[in-house]
């Protein structure tokens, strides 16, 4: 970074990202959707200890990327028993856990938007959502490498972070979420090194930044609807929406879900494309961060989930991120010769926690809340 480069503020940022995702929810340009196209990746070449077996699945990612911004991986070594696990604790989470439980672990207490958001708690652009959810965050405990020893105050399990249900309440919930958490952290790390390659960086280039990542994971519960939503941009408020459309915040998201359909991306022309990831999959697409640090090359695209169908759905998203004190700057290989950067540098941190506060109906945020005003407040919430 230059001297005379300032990083962006709280403000630049929250506009940003409402100008963004307004831009593409409205763009009138004519375009089709004719590259768009979301690939089935089988990633297993690259465990490969050949590099030209690893650069084969970092060129189709890359593709990818510049295109629909999704893909679906196959062949990932995330053991079946961990992900049935993962969605199983999502199903005991909902429904085995009593009112007065869930409401020790409510959103409400926390200062980093963490734990339990009960159905239609919150909101995009005043359509409420259907969607129960149980927010945590990145905790060494969970990170097999052992973490870095650094960051300590970001992580979950400090003052404010995790919000576990008691061990008594839901037995086997805790080790069940910590097998899963750290196979997906092990995975995304991998996938970065991917992505690296795909764009032509050293295949290490990321790893000092995911020593400490921000990593928060979610587990969902979309309650079976009656929806007839056409699949259009817009959407009439009477009609229930599980989660709103927006894109993702962080580097990239790696996502699970049961087999009830749901996920909806936006494809260039406007329509609603549902994905339909092949069993044992997982949906990976970029955010934001991607797109920034690769100059708007790679697709943070906007995304919503609708439950049309008359089965529960559930689905673990889990937003792999970078250190919070890393800058996403443009990255040297997206830039052509006197090209300029779209997006001025912006500390990782800063970004996420201000697009979370942004969410909020006031714009007070997470931070610096008291529990009496968080409570009369709909919070509203982007990701
Ligand atoms: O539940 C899903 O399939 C998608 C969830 C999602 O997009 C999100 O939480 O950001
Ligand atoms: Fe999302």
């Amino acid at each position: 970074m230059t001297e005379t480069q300032t990083s962006t503020t709280f403000t630049e940022a929250r506009e940003g990202a409402a100008a963004y995702l307004r831009e593409r929810l409205t763009a009138k340009t004519p375009v089709t959707d004719e590259d768009f196209e979301v690939p089935i990746i089988d990633i297993s070449p690259s465990f490969s200890e050949l590099q030209a077996e690893r650069q084969k699945v970092a060129d189709q990612i890359r593709k990818a990327c510049t295109t629909s911004g999704f893909f679906y991986i196959t062949n990932h070594g995330i053991p079946l028993s961990a992900r049935e696990g993962i969605l199983r604790q999502a199903e005991r989470f909902m429904h085995e856990l009593g009112s007065e439980q869930k409401e020790q672990l409510h959103t409400k207490k926390s200062k980093l938007g963490l734990g339990w958001e009960p159905s239609e708690y919150t909101s995009i652009a005043g359509d409420l959502e259907t969607k129960e959810v149980y927010n945590f965050s990145y905790e060494t405990a969970m990170d097999r490498t052992g973490g870095d020893g650094k960051y300590v105050n970001l992580d979950g399990s400090t003052t404010n972070g995790n919000m576990w249900p008691q061990e008594q309440d839901l037995p086997g919930f805790y080790d069940a979420v910590k097998t899963y958490y750290g196979g997906v952290l092990d995975l995304a790390r991998h996938l970065f090194r991917l992505f690296a390659l795909s764009l032509g960086l050293e295949e290490a280039y990321f790893d000092e930044m995911t020593t400490h990542p921000g990593g928060i994971a979610r587990l969902l519960y979309y309650p079976p609807t009656k929806s007839t939503l056409p699949p259009s941009p817009s959407l009439p408020s009477e009609e229930q929406v599980g989660l709103g459309a927006h894109s993702d915040y962080e580097c990239f998201t790696l996502l699970l879900s049961s087999s009830v359909p749901g996920l909806e991306i936006l494809k260039p022309s406007g329509h609603w494309h549902i994905a339909t990831p092949p069993p044992d999959a997982f949906i990976v697409n970029v955010a934001d961060f991607l797109m920034r640090w690769t100059n708007g090359l790679y697709k943070s695209t906007v995304h919503r989930v609708v439950n049309r169908g008359g089965e529960a759905r559930y689905s673990v998203p889990f937003f792999f991120s970078v250190n919070y004190d890393t800058l996403v700057e443009t990255l040297p290989t997206c830039l052509a010769e006197g090209e300029k950067s779209k997006w001025k540098p912006i500390r990782a941190g800063e970004y996420i926690l201000e697009r979370l506060n942004a969410t909020t109906k006031d714009g007070a945020g997470f931070f610096g809340n008291d529990d009496v005003v968080a409570e009369e407040r709909q919070v509203k919430r982007s990701y």
